[in-house]
């Protein structure tokens, strides 16, 4: 695994000493400050936080609002934004963080840090090479990229696209047993490993940005993906999606709006997935205790990024509580909100294993495709390495509550 795509290690830099254990996150760092001494600058900004601003400049409304948008007023996409502002970091000095190790592994993923790029569906909508793209960069850097049920490229040339990186799939479980069985199957021999059920999005929120312009993001680029390109859901059309898509959106969109999912459920899916299951879009203790106690692998502690329930607390806000509820006894991943190096900080300190960014790298496929996701995911990592080193960690598992403080 490791740097690839990177320098070698700068020398006679910590980062140099760091390369020889494969992460040397820091050393992209030093690549931009001496490209730039070439006169080359990085392919767009460093300041993740500012990539929505820009992106705004590239994309057309449609495109621009469905990545983010948010539900109802947004009130909790921007609580989850509050929630990392409300805690800080308190550094630790003299604890020898030079040369850092941020590698991990979850639920048997081996990656080079704690950190997933989150399932975002049908990204040919910000570029056209989408997923492709999204696989390619995410696999020179080994970070397990979770694929979308609502892909725009089918499952097997995104594990094409994947190379020898991780593959995780994320599921929208559809109503009907033999399309679920389907995809799962199709996932399973496409050579993805982890499968993550989404929860929290069996229908679609009140979203006012896809409302007002109409925009329904199913007809925009799915149609050559699963579950579209699903034998077992197209036997149940009467015609192909090419000749009529709007007919093969209204009967994928019932399907995963059902009402047939319950915690009883849950080992139809043990049953048909042979690896780790995680349940992605816990808010609630007791729910993730569920979750445990259903034999689950583990959880994403999630509530979509705020595109889901308008006015739900913020998710990192629930994530000290289910840490505490489930122990070790499943993984706890976050996501929604996170941003930045120090962001990742605050959420492993809470107690997540992993994060999962969204948006951010969706904004950098929007600005340059597969170079554009991976300078996001290089520079979250190298933010992160030397966020966690000039705090006085060496390694994430370092990271407890007591690293932070509220503002
Ligand atoms: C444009 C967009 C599309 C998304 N599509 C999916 C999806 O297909 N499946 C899924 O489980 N989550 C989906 N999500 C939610 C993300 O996986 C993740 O939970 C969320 O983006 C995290 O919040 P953040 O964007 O603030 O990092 C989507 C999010 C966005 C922004
Ligand atoms: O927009 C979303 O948040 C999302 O989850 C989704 C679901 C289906 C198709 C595209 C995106």
């Amino acid at each position: 695994m490791g740097e690839s795509g990177g320098p070698a290690g700068i020398p006679g830099t910590a980062q140099e000493a760091q390369g020889a254990q494969g992460a040397n996150f820091g050393a992209y760092q030093s690549e931009i400050y001496l490209n730039g001494l070439g006169g080359q600058l990085p392919p767009f900004t460093t300041d993740l936080t500012a990539l929505e601003a820009s992106a705004r400049e590239r994309l057309e409304d449609g495109p621009f609002w469905y990545v983010a948008g948010a539900a109802g007023s947004g009130a909790t996409d921007r609580a989850n934004r509050e929630a990392f502002d409300r805690r800080r970091i308190v550094p630790r000095m003299l604890r020898d963080a030079t040369v850092r190790d941020l590698r991990t592994t979850v639920l048997g993923t081996e990656m080079p840090a704690p950190v997933l790029l989150a399932p975002i569906g049908v990204q040919s909508i910000v570029h056209p090479d989408g997923e492709l793209a999204t696989a390619r960069a995410a696999s020179a850097l080994g970070v397990p990229m979770i694929l979308s049920t609502a892909s725009s490229h089918t499952v097997e040339e995104v594990a094409r696209a994947s190379g020898d990186g991780p593959r995780w799939y994320q599921l929208y479980w559809p109503n009907e047993d033999d399309v679920c069985v389907s995809i799962l199957r199709r996932a399973g021999a496409a050579g993805f490993t982890t499968l993550v059920v989404t929860l929290d999005t069996w229908t679609l929120a009140w979203r006012p940005h896809d409302l007002d312009l109409s925009y329904l993001p199913f007809i925009r680029g799915v149609g050559t993906a699963i579950p579209f390109s699903d034998p077992a859901f197209r036997a149940g059309l009467d015609k192909s999606p090419e000749e009529d898509l709007i007919s093969a959106v209204l009967r994928w969109v019932p399907m995963f709006t059902g009402t047939d999912r319950s915690w009883d459920r849950l080992p139809f899916l043990r049953d048909h997935w042979d690896g780790p299951i995680v349940l992605k879009g816990v808010q609630h203790p007791d729910d993730a205790r569920r979750a445990a106690d259903a034999g689950m692998d583990g959880i994403v502690v999630s509530n979509h990024g705020g595109r889901q329930v308008d006015g739900a607390v913020a998710s990192l806000d629930m994530l000290p509580e289910i840490a505490e509820a489930v122990g070790d006894r499943i993984e706890v991943l976050f996501d929604s909100g996170v941003r930045t190096g120090a962001d990742v900080v605050k959420a492993l300190a809470l107690g997540a294993r992993a994060v999962l960014v969204g948006r951010p790298f969706a904004y950098g496929l929007a600005h340059g495709g597969e170079e554009g996701v991976r300078h996001v995911l290089r520079s979250l990592l190298a933010d992160l390495d030397l966020t966690l080193g000039l705090s006085g960690h060496r390694t994430p598992s370092e990271l407890s509550p007591e690293a932070l403080r509220h503002a």
